[in-house]
């Protein structure tokens, strides 16, 4: 039985190999075990269920036909998955029932988990020397939900990723997709989970990583023939946090594999959280199977702090670093840098610096001296509000025309184009954008920049105001 198994897969390699190329022949077939036959049914060992569900999206039309010249008609394929130890610690192995690929022939592929011995996956993240996988985190204490400062801006994103922290993978915020501007706080708000996972629930297996990282670790794995490593290692984690995804723009390959990962963590219960500085549906360069992956969770955004939330922020930081700050200078820093979290610490940090190095008190006339040199440079920054006057004063209109519900063309238009502009010469998201002019929502300012392109294109006289309003808000 064991020798008929072996051969009649050997002959199929030998047609496979003849119809692949050969570094996909030797990534993909070398490494399948045939484990048995029983009548029309050829079983097979493979890797992960990353390799299954690459096999049945890459190859089923192949093994399919290969499997029908050996076996006849009704051939049927059954794999058998192979999971490390450390991973199936707490479970039974298992048989699980994948929903068929469209192309199907195979019907009904039994897929069943086995429980083996299987050598330690090579990953950056491991702590060596240990036996049960160990994997460092990468979390960062600081940023704790403790530390976290909650306002209106944050206040969905911020009890949302509380309800994940408690209950990973079991709540219907899978994936919890957060977005908003750079320095609003998603990276710190994403740890957050990752830090309180940790810490009630140390079991866990938790992995923060940047886009970037991901993307540069798969290239190195792809280089380095261990693309199954590398998926194993991705698969056996409980809780995954990718930040700043917008980073796959563009890049196909490292898409396809982080949507096997995804797959697999989100049919296994596992958590996924990931932030972008876009929400998915401004999301370019993008597989829409991926995108609509994003928006099966829920998708919160955080907006910019409001003055209160701003001192709030500012309080924190004094207190946790054990300053002296007098009050005025608090709201004087909290007053002036509006727009970023980052930019408002840092403000603090600049004003500490420069006291310490000069030897002088903070007073409310050095600190307004430092943070108007700071604020200088980012004053000429266009504004939501900025440019909603200036198309406002080319049209002759009231600025709060805009906020008003009428259907008049001309205003509509001015909306229209006041939201186009902030799209494109702001860093704001649609959703602040919307929020901002005629309290619309992120379809709506879509929505307009797609008409306001449309006449940009078709109408001369319009593409001639388009530019003068450009130049003023330029000049
Ligand atoms: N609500 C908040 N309370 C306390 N600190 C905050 C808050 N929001 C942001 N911060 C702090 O602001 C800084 C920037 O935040 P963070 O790095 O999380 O921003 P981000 O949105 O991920 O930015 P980017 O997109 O540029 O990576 C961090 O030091 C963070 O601790």
């Amino acid at each position: 039985m064991e020798v008929d198994c072996k051969r009649i897969w050997g002959n199929c390699l030998s047609v496979i190999k003849d119809n692949i190329p050969q570094i996909s022949y030797q990534t993909w077939f070398e490494p399948i075990v045939p484990v048995k036959i029983d009548k029309d049914v050829l079983t097979i060992q493979v890797p992960s269920l990353f390799f299954y569900e690459y096999l049945e999206e890459q190859y089923i039309d192949l093994l399919s036909k290969t499997l029908r010249k050996e076996l006849g008609v009704n051939a049927k394929l059954e794999y058998n998955v192979v999971m490390d130890n450390a991973h199936m610690a707490n479970q039974q192995p298992y048989t699980l029932n994948f929903p068929t690929s469209n192309k199907a022939d195979l019907r009904n592929r039994p897929v069943s988990v086995t429980n083996q011995e299987k050598p330690d996956i090579r990953n950056p993240f491991v702590i060596p020397g240990i036996k049960r996988l160990n994997v460092d985190p990468q979390l960062n204490g600081d940023y704790s939900f403790e530390n976290f400062v909650e306002g209106e801006c944050n206040r969905l994103a911020r009890s949302a990723s509380l309800a994940v922290a408690k209950n990973p993978g079991k709540t219907a915020f899978n994936p919890l997709f957060l977005y908003g501007n750079s320095g609003l706080g998603k990276t710190h708000l994403a740890q957050s989970i990752g830090i309180e996972v940790k810490r009630n629930m140390p079991e866990k297996t938790v992995l923060y990583v940047n886009a970037n990282k991901f993307q540069t670790q798969f290239t190195d794995s792809v280089r380095n023939n261990s693309q199954n490593d590398f998926l194993n290692f991705y698969q056996m984690i409980d809780v995954l946090i990718i930040d700043d995804v917008q980073e796959f723009a563009g890049k196909t390959k490292t898409q396809n594999t982080f949507f096997h990962i995804f797959n697999h963590l989100h049919q296994s219960g596992k958590q996924l959280i990931l932030t972008c500085d876009k929400a998915p549906v401004e999301l370019h360069g993008m597989e829409d199977r991926l995108l609509s992956r994003f928006k099966w969770g829920l998708s919160a955004d955080l907006q910019i702090p409001d003055f209160e939330t701003r001192v709030s922020i500012l309080n924190k930081k004094i207190y946790k670093d054990g300053l002296t700050v007098p009050e005025e200078v608090v709201y004087y820093i909290a007053s002036n840098v509006v727009n970023n979290v980052r930019e408002l610490e840092g403000a603090l940090i600049s004003l500490l610096a420069q006291a310490t190095l000069n030897k002088k008190e903070i007073t409310f006339e050095t600190a307004k001296q430092i943070i108007d040199k700071l604020v200088k440079k980012t004053s000429k920054e266009l504004s939501i509000d900025s440019i909603s006057q200036t198309v406002c004063d080319y049209f002759g209109l009231e600025l709060d025309i805009l906020q008003s519900k009428t259907r008049k063309r001309e205003i509509v238009q001015a909306r229209q184009i006041a939201m186009f502009f902030s799209k494109g010469l702001t860093n704001s998201s649609l959703s602040t954008i919307g929020a901002k002019i005629g309290k619309k929502d992120h379809a709506t300012v879509l929505h307009a920049c797609k008409a306001i392109n449309n006449l940009i294109e078709t109408d001369k006289d319009f593409k001639g105001q388009i530019k003068e309003i450009e130049a003023q808000l330029k000049s």
